[in-house]
């Protein structure tokens, strides 16, 4: 389960905060997509999430155990702290898939379930049945396409049973046949996971498919479906 209360994010002094005592909920199986401008903060928010960048205010929280707070450490446990709350609790599925060419598909998708020390073979050979890739386990990555390496990338982020995914436009590279597959697979398999989802997208096929359909403009999460917040925060996600 994903809290995010009252985050704060600026890059310059002057101006509006790029994210604005921004609010989220997501639990444990649920997912949300964030559409919004560009340059409205999107990217920013995951690499929040992800304690790739420190927040200036607010808290952000998984599974109880709060990233912002970590933050405040000096830099030495931050850095081994979010390093380690990375491995255990987080997967990241990139724009540009992230994976390592000298590796072969399964060697990839191992890749972090080995840094985690929780190497699961069977979970790994069902996620990729269930992607469609497990042929492809010994092929080198130059021998795979766009789609599949995308779902190479897919079994990755999932392999090490992560509550949480964050994917940054994990279909932005695909065209439209592979785009549906890919993200009707990442939304399936994070459903039966019981893994929250949050999607960054600029696609309208790809961000209705989520349980809530949110959109970043002025530093806060509204909903795309509702226009009144009562009718925002009554929804099973709450973002303000
Ligand atoms: N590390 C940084 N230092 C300074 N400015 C940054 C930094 N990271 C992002 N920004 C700025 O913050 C703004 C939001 O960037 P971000 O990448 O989050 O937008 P986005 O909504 O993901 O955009 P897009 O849809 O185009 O990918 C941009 O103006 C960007 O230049």
């Amino acid at each position: 389960m994903l809290t995010i209360k009252d985050l704060k994010k600026s890059f310059s002094q002057t101006g509006a905060p790029l994210i604005n005592n921004l609010n989220l909920t997501v639990k444990a199986g649920e997912s949300v997509s964030i559409q919004g401008a560009s340059g409205c903060g999107k990217s920013t928010l995951l690499s929040l999430i992800a304690g790739f960048e420190t927040p200036d205010g607010g808290d952000i929280a998984v599974n109880g155990l709060s990233i912002a707070s970590n933050s405040k450490l000096d830099n030495t446990f931050k850095a081994r702290d979010i390093d380690n709350f990375r491995k255990q609790h987080l997967g990241i599925v990139f724009q540009s898939f992230n994976l390592f060419d000298c590796f072969n598909a399964w060697d990839n998708i191992a890749f972090t379930a080995r840094l985690k020390g929780n190497v699961d073979n069977d979970y790994q050979l069902a996620l990729m049945e269930q992607l469609g890739i497990l042929p492809l386990a010994q092929k080198p990555l130059s021998q795979l396409s766009g789609g599949e390496q995308q779902r190479c990338a897919i079994a990755r982020a999932l392999v090490h049973r992560p509550s949480l995914i964050l994917a940054d436009e994990p279909t932005g590279n695909l065209d439209e046949t592979t785009s549906e597959t890919v993200s009707d697979l990442l939304f399936k398999t994070c459903k039966e996971a019981n893994t929250s989802l949050v999607v960054v997208t600029h696609s309208q096929d790809v961000a209705v498919k989520a349980d809530a359909a949110l959109r970043l403009h002025k530093g806060v999460l509204e909903s795309v479906n509702c226009e009144s917040p009562e009718q925002t925060l009554s929804s099973p996600i709450a973002a303000s």
